[in-house]
């Protein structure tokens, strides 16, 4: 059959709003095996790579698959823990405190779910329970603040890939970026500032974001852009000058030049400047993830002591603290606009009187 069929269709069904969060994703397991499976499907998307396709493949299989997977397994299994990967556990608690407040608010007819773009729980199964539960009107909100097509625009692709596959579509509406959104900005600021009053202030702070390649910035992706707003934003709130923080760019992949200062080179040439004492916080990555704790808060960690640093400090990501959940909540709400009031018949019925009462 060529379309997926809706089973649960009943005349009269009150139509549910359903939010969809989504993220990167991670392996299932920190084993050569399963970071084989991940890394193939990651890497196999164009979105992600842009290289001519049949040239990819060729790299792809009889290179990258061979030897990547083993090296990525061992760095992997230094941060998983017996409740498995940060970056899923992360977003589940993100996604049960999002419900929960969202509830507490009186959307009551919400159904709050959570996805991965690579690797489980799928976009398309989360699709699959939220379609089943009576969901007709969806949100989908991806937890990259800033946009990049290697990223927001490829979940929109996955999301689309599944819509092509579906009878019967569902008004549906997609959170682009949130890079500069004022509840995000104090939610990271609150954050920083609450680091301080245990560590103290820094020589330097670094704002460290997931790099991508120049071309994809020559080309017309706003990320880089993004990015640095994002930190003038977050630094003034903090009543920072020019000179207090850096914006740098990490986790470079493959030889082509990606979006510059590196954050490792950063932090191995600060020393040398008199720059002893610093901390790093990640405004792009929205859970702690590999390439939080391994690559900032160690392995770079290394560099900059080593480089004669004093003092190195990694500000944790918001995860599920409570004011990212309430800048999260507030993003969403903004975003379903009037589709709520619809969904609940008892809210419209009292924003009906209410409206009817001026
Ligand atoms: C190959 C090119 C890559 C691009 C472009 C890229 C962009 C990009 N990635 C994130 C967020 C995350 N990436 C993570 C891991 C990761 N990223 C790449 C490659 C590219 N990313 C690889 C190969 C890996 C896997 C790890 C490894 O083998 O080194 C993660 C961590 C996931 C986890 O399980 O913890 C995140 C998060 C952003 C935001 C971004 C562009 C803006
Ligand atoms: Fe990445
Ligand atoms: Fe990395």
């Amino acid at each position: 059959m060529r379309y997926t069929n809706t089973k649960n269709f009943q005349h009269q069904q009150q139509d549910k709003v359903g939010v969809l969060l989504t993220n990167l994703g991670t392996p299932d397991a920190p084993t050569p095996k399963a970071l084989r499976r991940y890394l193939a499907e990651f890497l196999s998307d164009p979105r992600v790579v842009e290289v001519p396709r049949l040239l990819w493949w060729l790299i792809l299989h009889g290179v990258i698959l061979r030897i990547r997977p083993r090296r990525s397994a061992k760095a992997y299994a230094t941060v998983f823990t017996d409740q498995g990967s940060p970056l899923l556990f992360h977003t589940q608690r993100q996604c049960d405190a999002i419900r929960a407040q969202l509830q507490t608010k009186g959307h009551q007819q919400l159904e709050v779910a959570f996805a991965m773009r690579y690797g489980n729980p799928s976009i398309q199964s989360a699709l699959n329970e939220l379609f089943a539960k009576g969901v007709r009107k969806l949100l989908v909100l991806p937890l990259y603040p800033q946009y990049s097509a290697s990223t927001t625009a490829s979940t929109f692709d996955a999301v689309a890939k599944d819509f092509m596959q579906r009878r019967w579509l569902p008004d549906f509406r997609f959170v682009s970026h949130y890079h500069d959104f004022p509840p995000f900005i104090e939610a990271a600021a609150q954050q920083i500032e609450r680091f301080w009053q245990q560590h103290g202030r820094p020589d330097k702070l670094l704002f460290s974001y997931h790099g991508i390649p120049k071309r994809y910035l020559l080309n017309g992706d706003p990320y880089h852009c993004e990015c640095y707003k994002t930190s003038r934003l977050i630094a003034e709130r903090l009543g920072l000058t020019e000179s207090d923080y850096i914006t740098s760019f990490q986790s470079r992949f493959g030889r082509e030049e990606w979006l510059k200062p590196y954050t490792d080179e950063t932090l191995k040439s600060l020393p040398q400047q008199g720059i002893k004492n610093v901390q790093v916080f990640c405004p792009g990555f929205s859970a702690d993830c590999l390439e939080t704790i391994e690559e900032i808060a160690e392995e770079n960690k290394d560099y900059f002591l080593h480089a004669g640093g004093e003092h190195y400090h990694y500000i944790p990501a918001l995860n599920d603290n409570p004011a990212h959940i309430d800048a999260l909540c507030q993003l969403i709400e903004n975003n379903l606009a009037h589709w709520q009031l619809e969904a609940d018949p008892e809210r419209q019925l009292r924003a009906r009187k209410v409206g009817a009462e001026q």
